[in-house]
């Protein structure tokens, strides 16, 4: 059977797990695709990694990544250098080529997304990114295909690895950030510029993408709220586990009537749950749909093999696809009807959710009841409450409430009535709870 001919840009951490994969798993590979899957030439702008990787093979080696999109030869070209610059610049030009693409790079996606499906359904090609949501686990088939029955009412998931790994590791080994975040680049796990991890940029990506396909609304991602984990304070995670919660980064995407939630931001989350247990660069998904009801994806969500399992399963849906009637095909962002196009994303103020309060105040009587007071003027219930015994010789105390579910903006109103108090200290510290 004739081989299908690709052409790989980018011979990285993705780029190098996707070539060693296909090369070790090749039999099976070929059997599932129906033909051979064939990497013809390779780009990369670190020839010498090229070379390494691909030594005693027959293979085109080159540091000019747009003569391979170019290549008659090649019929579907894999991006895997990321970034939103040159990567824009040549999926569009190997759409323009007719050539079908695959990629992992969410930044892409959810940034120019809107630009490059709409310029491959002109063109009749596929653009795959299996790889781009959760690494290795196969979320966008399992929304854009296994749930297809379901009008999908939420998801929530642990989305990027470096962070889940940093918060494991300062939790469970007491290591500061930095050094876990040196670790997680050393791993493989960090984005280019692992501040897109660290300031949840890179979840937000991820986000956009499964809200997207989930909800049948364009990409959105200039209009999600995006909070990382580096305001995030260990005395939190230690009150929090108090309590009996564990802090994860969440992105969560929610329907609701008035428009859809888009956020990520670190998460309080009870410590019972599947999802608070998912450590290291371990990822997992809830997906909440109105037949199945709760689902949970969970895998590994970063690294070299685990994201070339994603890159080669597009590689073996293209290769059968793609000789498909287009129509025939699913949509590249599901099935999108048109009156869903308008629906808003909601602003962080209109946002429900419940809330873990810190307060630093002054060990007097009455002081609590200041503070319950505007709560419930507020119509804020509390949840959950711990005050502490001031330290030897201090005057100050800790105060940590959990509330129930109400508006941010309400929720924000309270907050600002309470650090007006004059036996309030500071600024009150607020993450937000999921009880999913
Ligand atoms: N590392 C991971 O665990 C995951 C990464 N991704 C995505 O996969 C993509 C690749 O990521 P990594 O493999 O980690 O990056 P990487 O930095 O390890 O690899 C990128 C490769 O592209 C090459 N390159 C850069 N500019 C080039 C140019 N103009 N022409 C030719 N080659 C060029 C580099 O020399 C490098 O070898 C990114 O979009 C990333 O967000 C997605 C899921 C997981
Ligand atoms: N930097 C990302 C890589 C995978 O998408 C992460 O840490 O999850
Ligand atoms: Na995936």
């Amino acid at each position: 059977m004739k081989p299908i001919n690709v052409g790989l840009l980018g011979i990285g951490t993705v780029g190098g797990g996707t070539y060693t994969v296909l090369k070790r798993n090749a039999e099976e590979i070929t059997r599932r695709a129906g033909r051979p899957i064939r990497i013809t030439t390779v780009a990369d702008k670190n020839l010498e990694l090229a070379r390494s990787v691909a030594a005693g093979d027959e293979v085109k080696l080159s540091d000019d990544a747009f003569a391979v999109v170019a290549d008659p030869e090649v019929d579907i070209v894999v991006e895997l250098i990321g970034g939103y610059g040159i990567a824009r610049e040549l999926v569009l030009k190997a759409i323009e080529n007719g050539k079908h693409v695959v990629t992992a790079n969410k930044a892409l996606l959810a940034v120019h997304g809107n630009e490059i499906f709409a310029a491959a359904q002109k063109k009749g090609v596929m653009v795959a990114f299996e790889a781009a949501v959760a690494g290795g686990i196969p979320i966008i088939k399992a929304l854009r295909e296994g749930l297809s029955a379901n009008r999908i009412q939420w998801l929530a998931g642990i989305i990027n690895g470096t962070t889940n790994f940093i918060l494991s590791e300062m939790r469970d080994k007491g290591l500061p950030f930095a050094e876990v975040l040196k670790e997680a680049q050393a791993l493989g796990y960090a984005e280019a510029d692992p501040t897109f991890d660290i300031e949840g940029v890179d979840a937000a990506h991820k986000a956009t993408i499964m809200s997207a396909i989930a909800f049948g609304i364009p990409m959105q991602f200039d209009k999600a709220y995006v909070e990382g984990i580096t305001k995030l304070q260990a005395v939190d995670i230690a009150y929090a586990e108090q309590l009996g919660y564990r802090i994860k980064l969440l992105g969560i995407a929610r329907r609701r009537d008035e428009g859809v939630e888009l956020r990520v931001h670190p998460t309080l989350i009870p410590e019972k749950r599947l999802i608070a247990n998912v450590e290291g660069a371990m990822n997992a998904v809830l997906v909440q749909g109105d037949a199945v009801g709760a689902t949970l994806y969970y895998g590994k969500g970063a690294g070299a093999e685990p994201t070339a399992s994603a890159v080669i399963a597009d590689l073996v849906d293209v290769t059968r696809l793609h000789t498909a009637d287009p129509e025939h095909r699913v949509p590249h962002l599901a099935f999108q009807p048109d009156q869903m196009q308008d629906v808003a994303v909601l602003p962080i103020d209109e946002v429900v959710t419940s809330y873990y309060l810190r307060l630093r105040v002054e060990d007097k009587p009455g002081v609590l009841a200041d503070i319950t007071r505007i709560l419930a003027d507020s119509q804020i219930s509390i949840d959950a409450m711990i005050q502490k015994e001031p330290a030897e010789g201090e005057a100050q105390t800790d105060i940590i409430m959990l509330t129930h579910q109400t508006v941010e903006k309400n929720a924000n109103a309270a907050i600002a009535k309470i650090e007006a108090l004059p036996v309030v200290q500071g600024k009150v510290t607020r993450l937000r709870l999921e009880n999913l």
